[in-house]
């Protein structure tokens, strides 16, 4: 299934949460969404989820909407940041409760992760720890089998082990069934290694939207150093978006083809430079920095 949103609103008391999200995904790919606290993520999810009804715009999973649609509904599945299991239900009984809901579930599949993960079946889920209610909620969803897997801060609370078999196992589904998975999270290192495209959201809007290679093959972080430093033509002529200058050595933010950029360098004549991709910790802090979203230092009595 394919996802395509198209001038999404959604408000609270008056007050803009998602403001005009335009954004498509195709399937078996992974999408991160990253943002400021409060900038309207988990909005977002919901609205994706067709939770939420949208004030205005639509989201379509391969050209339905969703919202209201029990069939498209049932083959998107949403794992909110903080799992919720029914009243008093074990496990056992809430796969009963998903079977019921989720028309591509896996029997087989639940027993397997349920006994690969040791869970207990029958013990309520209220005396489950934090990580193994996760743990839970994931062996739901796998088992569930979603085309569309969207998931808010997944990964808090699973010990190092246990997030990599769940990503593992999230991995097989998006090969080997084309499953699309969509991630809100703040682990930018973490999102850096399994998404292929992202979006930023700052105040309910989209700043940015890519494919992670594109950003990483046009930005790049330039360190220089120089004789004597270069005038401003320099700053226009390799395309530099930010930059600081301590002492004789610039750092620089540069947007462009590498080689190019390498070429006219090498025409300012610098003692040496260093031309190095973008993390996403980087991209993420240029790109709300540009908004004046930027680190400021804070002193407290
Ligand atoms: N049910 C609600 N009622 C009223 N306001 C809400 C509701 N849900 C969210 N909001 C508001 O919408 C805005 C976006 O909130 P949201 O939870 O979507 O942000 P977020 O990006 O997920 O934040 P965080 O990274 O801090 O979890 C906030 O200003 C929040 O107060």
């Amino acid at each position: 299934m394919n996802l395509e949103v198209v001038q999404l609103d959604k408000s609270f008391s008056g007050k803009k949460a998602v403001e005009s999200i335009t954004l498509s995904v195709e399937s078996g790919k992974i999408h991160g969404l990253l943002g400021s606290n409060g900038a309207g993520k988990t909005t977002f999810m919901k609205l994706l989820s067709g939770i939420y009804r949208p004030d205005d715009g639509c989201v379509y999973f391969s050209g339905a909407p969703i919202y209201g649609n029990t069939e498209i509904k049932s083959q998107v599945m949403f794992i909110s940041d903080h799992p919720y299991f029914l009243n008093g239900k074990t496990l056992l009984s809430m796969a009963e409760f998903y079977r019921a809901v989720y028309p591509r579930w896996s029997s087989t599949r639940f027993s397997q992760l349920a006994h690969h993960f040791g869970l207990d079946l029958h013990q309520p889920l209220s005396q489950f720890s934090k990580g193994m209610k996760r743990q839970a909620t994931f062996v739901l969803a796998y088992s569930s089998r979603p085309k569309v897997l969207l998931l808010d801060e997944p990964f808090d609370g699973l010990d190092p082990i246990i997030r990599r078999q769940v990503k593992d196992i999230m991995m097989q589904d998006i090969t080997n069934h084309g499953m699309m998975v969509i991630i809100s999270s703040h682990n930018l290192r973490e999102m850096e290694d399994i998404c292929d495209s992202i979006s930023m959201m700052h105040e309910g809007k989209l700043l940015f939207h890519s494919n992670l290679n594109e950003v990483r093959g046009t930005h790049f972080k330039l360190q220089i150093a120089f004789d004597v430093l270069p005038t401003e033509s320099f700053f226009k002529d390799v395309d530099v978006v930010h930059h600081e200058i301590r002492g004789r050595v610039v750092t620089c933010i540069v947007k462009g083809d590498r080689y190019d950029i390498e070429r006219k360098i090498t025409k300012y004549r610098p003692l040496m430079y260093d031309i190095l991709p973008l993390s996403l910790e980087e991209i993420f802090a240029y790109e709300m920095g540009e908004r004046g979203y930027a680190i400021s230092d804070i002193t407290i009595e």
